[in-house]
């Protein structure tokens, strides 16, 4: 079977499933990533107490680590889930926000990848180039300049790291340092509205819950997210703006399926070892 068909399965598979995506995220985005979650099929649960975090991720089928407005004691949540997920070999996604933007992140960042063994990680380009001991002109939560290609990008990191990476952008790069493929949908309207990241990373976190193939569930969470970034903008009428432009994009991944899937992305394989 192709890619593109495992892919255009996994809609009906995480609909039905129902998968829990049991997350430790931030505090600005939060509410978007639970109901993107639940818009593509899965169950979110946010749970951040180091008195649960271990419990929760081992009834889970799949744990999201987000650092978005990470602290001492969210940090020690993320490790405890990370630990008890990794055990149970529940998938863990690491949606590292910020990571090069104080020494602090990069640190937290540093010491979780020491911990917990990550199946699939999703950031920009900054990000990512940061977890592999880059320096790029990172502000906040946003990309700069890196001097890689998205793809090899991914590549290297999905080698240094030993892990499937996302690199996101105008053109999103999937590694597992074997299979590299790039998604060349999206609109530059995504970058308008905070959480858009996030929110592919809990979609990923959704097919990584119903699929063992990392590669699969990591193409098809990003691409859900820049397709549905296309769609939702032909959906805008004149005087809608990026607060409309949020709201819709839910909508649309809610009606979202396989066959518009197919119909809709722009997968083309990079590079193969
Ligand atoms: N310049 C762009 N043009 C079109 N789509 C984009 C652009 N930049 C990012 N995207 C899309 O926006 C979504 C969020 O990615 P990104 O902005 O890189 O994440 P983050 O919000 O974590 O920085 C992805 O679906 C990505 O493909
Ligand atoms: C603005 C902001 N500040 C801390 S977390 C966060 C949300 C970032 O979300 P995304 O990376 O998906 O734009
Ligand atoms: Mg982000």
């Amino acid at each position: 079977m192709t890619m593109q068909k495992r892919i255009e399965l996994l809609f009906k598979k995480v609909r039905n499933a129902n998968p829990l995506v049991h997350h430790i995220t931030n505090s600005v985005t939060i509410n978007d990533c639970a109901n993107c979650t639940l818009a593509i099929g899965g169950s979110p649960v946010m749970a951040s107490s180091v008195n649960e975090a271990a419990d929760m991720a081992k009834i889970a089928n799949a744990l999201v680590i987000n650092l978005g407005t990470l602290n001492a004691a969210s940090c020690e949540a993320m490790i405890l889930a990370g630990k008890a997920a990794n055990s149970a070999h529940i998938p863990v996604i690491l949606d590292p926000v910020g990571a090069g933007a104080t020494p602090y992140r990069i640190e937290m960042a540093e010491k979780i990848l020491r911990e917990v063994k990550m199946s699939i990680i999703r950031g920009n380009a900054s990000e990512i180039y940061s977890l592999i001991g880059g320096q790029s002109q990172t502000r906040g939560v946003d990309s700069g300049t890196v001097s890689f290609s998205g793809a090899d990008l991914a590549v290297k990191a999905a080698l240094e790291l030993n892990s499937t990476i996302v690199v996101s952008g105008r053109t999103d790069a999937i590694s597992n340092g074997e299979t590299t493929v790039l998604v060349n949908n999206g609109d530059p309207l995504l970058t308008r509205v905070t959480g858009t990241g996030c929110m592919a990373t809990s979609l990923i976190g959704s097919f990584a819950g119903v699929t063992d193939q990392m590669l699969d569930a990591a193409i098809a969470g990003i691409s859900v997210m820049s397709i549905a970034g296309e769609l939702t903008k032909s959906k805008l009428l004149e005087g809608e703006g990026t607060g409309t432009f949020r709201v819709k994009l839910v909508d649309t991944i809610s009606l979202m399926n396989g066959a518009t899937w197919m119909q809709e992305v722009q997968l083309h394989e990079y590079a193969t070892r």
